[in-house]
């Protein structure tokens, strides 16, 4: 068996060359009189969720991209964000709209994502985003997977006619991710709670995408030898250290490329929302 010292696969890094980039259009748009402009709302304190917001304030402020975060009690009613979701909507300054999830469970997840217009809609989680995704047309991409397409993208990772095995089916990862892949030429197939013998599945992948929430549950005997490894997981372990679903340090070993948790998959979700926030500003000048 061949053994590999995994390629580091550098989402930082790459974040930081696409902020470059993107500052360059910022200057560009606000020369023409436009500012780009990205509406937050947070509801609660889900720590992922103030982990995502701190960061990418951080980088909205570096690229020159105007934020407005709105932070809400976990009280508040459905009837109160689809009010501040109207406005939003209404307001020609503002290019986009992220709502934080999960939501609290007085609100509707799906009434709310489809209050947003969907060409506002930044984390394209809109059934017209979605819809047009799953046809092969995407308007606007989700964050984390585009991130993760972005990353191969950069590092040369062939697609085409690779099993691509996506462990994880929900709405913000897995199922675009899977629908980005299959317009990409792979061979695709989703797991999840449900599936049977899945080290058996997740050992045949040429490319593997965990994102599923559980501190390093895939380790050595879950991953072919040579195999391109994704970890979308942002977990704490009992030592309360942030974590993947990958076993890093055992699959470095066998894996030809690697995310790395923290500095993969993360500040790759926050380089797309700053550039899909770009495009609609962009988009409503041209
Ligand atoms: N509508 C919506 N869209 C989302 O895309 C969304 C969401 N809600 N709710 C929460 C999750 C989580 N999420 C993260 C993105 C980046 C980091 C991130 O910056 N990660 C750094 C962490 C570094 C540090 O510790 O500061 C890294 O991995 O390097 C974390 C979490 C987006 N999400
Ligand atoms: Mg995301």
């Amino acid at each position: 068996m061949a053994i590999f010292l995994a390629i580091k696969l550098d989402g930082k890094k790459l974040s930081q060359k696409i902020a470059g980039q993107l500052q360059q259009r910022v200057t560009k748009l606000k020369a023409r009189g436009v500012s780009p402009k990205l509406a937050v709302i947070l509801i609660g304190d889900d720590p992922a969720s103030q982990i995502y917001v701190r960061n990418k304030r951080r980088m909205a402020k570096k690229i020159g991209i105007e934020t407005s975060d709105l932070r809400l009690p976990v009280a508040t009613s459905e009837e109160k964000l689809l009010q501040i979701i109207a406005e939003l909507n209404n307001d020609v300054t503002v290019h986009g709209i992220l709502v934080q999830l999960p939501l609290p469970p007085q609100i509707n997840e799906e009434t709310i994502i489809q209050a947003i217009d969907p060409l506002k809609d930044v984390d394209g989680f809109h059934p017209f985003n979605m819809g047009k995704l799953f046809m092969g047309a995407p308007y606007a991409i989700p964050c984390t997977p585009n991130g993760i397409m972005q990353l191969l993208a950069e590092y040369r990772i062939p697609l085409a006619g690779k099993k691509v095995v996506i462990v994880g089916r929900s709405n913000i990862v897995g199922r675009p991710l899977a629908a980005l892949m299959i317009n990409h030429n792979a061979t695709v197939t989703v797991a999840h709670s449900y599936t049977k013998n899945l080290f058996e599945l997740t050992r045949r992948a040429d490319i593997l995408v965990a994102a599923v929430g559980k501190a390093e549950l895939f380790s050595q005997t879950a991953i072919k030898s040579g195999a391109v490894v994704i970890d979308v997981g942002i977990n704490r372990n009992a030592a309360g250290k942030l974590v993947g679903d990958i076993d890093q340090i055992k699959v470095a070993d066998i894996a030809s490329y690697l995310t790395p948790v923290p500095g993969g998959v993360g500040p790759m979700t926050i380089a797309m929302l700053m550039k899909q926030t770009v495009d609609f500003a962009e988009r409503s000048v041209k």
